[in-house]
């Protein structure tokens, strides 16, 4: 292509030889598309994008079920650590909300999503509050291989000739808009009840057929998961979470 220096053609000279090719060969103007109206942006962590995706900080799917069901007014996409790749966070610390704060980090780090983790446990009265962040471990304390049925039957070797069978079942809640987000949004819950001597029901996971409450007269495990969820250490912890994205995250949203 000859192009010429500024200093070889003058403006005025560009200028006359354009406005001779447009007489000969009118182009017609086009006319500018115009764009399509911006979607409805529902969270400042997904710009550009009307359905929030949310990466579920856990492997357990009990809790997974439970979440998403009670989370499932929010509108937005829960998808499943598991789902996306995300390996299994460390939980080396003391209380529930350094651990849930861990796994909401991890997995917001390894998506690139906001996160919601999830730390729970069984608190026994007799035990001085014990096994606590280290429950889901219980049952390797004592030889067998980590699972929720070793963890029952442990529990029940334990706690044999105990009298006092009060327990709790707690749950921490935390989401985070980025594995940065320096103001993490936090909901807890709490309920209380007595270990049974035997495991009664088929319905939930964990300790559930062993968690009697005396107000049902029947364990976790006897109840289906709508009434747990309206009753439960996580049904009242995720009507938190729900209420605090809703005013913090999507605010003016109904
Ligand atoms: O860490 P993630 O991946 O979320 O899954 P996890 O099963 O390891 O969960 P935790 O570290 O919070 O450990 C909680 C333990 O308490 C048990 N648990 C949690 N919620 C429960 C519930 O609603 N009913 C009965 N047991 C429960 C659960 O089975 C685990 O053994
Ligand atoms: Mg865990």
């Amino acid at each position: 292509m000859n192009v010429r220096s500024p200093k070889s053609t003058p403006p005025s000279a560009a200028l006359r030889k354009k406005s001779t090719t447009s007489k000969s060969t009118p182009k017609p103007i086009p006319k500018p598309t115009p764009k399509p109206p911006p979607k409805p942006n529902r969270c400042p962590c997904s710009p550009g994008d009307s359905t929030m995706q949310i990466v579920l900080a856990s492997g357990n799917r009990g809790k997974l079920a439970e979440l998403q069901s009670t989370l499932a007014p929010l509108g937005v996409e829960l998808i499943a650590q598991g789902t996306l790749g995300v390996p299994e966070a460390e939980e080396p610390h003391h209380t529930f909300l350094e651990n849930a704060l861990a796994k909401a980090r991890h997995a917001s780090a390894h998506s690139g999503l906001p996160a919601i983790a999830d730390d729970a446990g069984l608190c026994v009265d007799a035990f001085g509050g014990q096994p606590g962040v280290t429950t889901a471990d219980y049952a390797t304390r004592f030889g067998y291989p980590k699972s929720d049925a070793n963890n029952v039957r442990a529990l029940l070797e334990q706690m044999q000739g105990v009298e006092d069978r009060r327990a709790s079942m707690v749950c921490t809640l935390v989401a985070l808009r980025s594995a940065t987000d320096p103001e993490p949004l936090v909901a807890t819950g709490r309920v209380t009840g007595l270990i049974t001597r035997t495991p009664v029901g088929d319905q939930g996971f964990g300790f559930d057929p062993v968690m009697f409450l005396p107000a049902f007269g029947k364990t976790f495990a006897e109840l289906p998961t709508d009434v747990k969820n309206a009753h439960s250490h996580r049904g009242q912890a995720a009507r938190t979470m729900l209420a605090l994205i809703r005013e913090r995250w999507l605010p003016g949203l109904p």
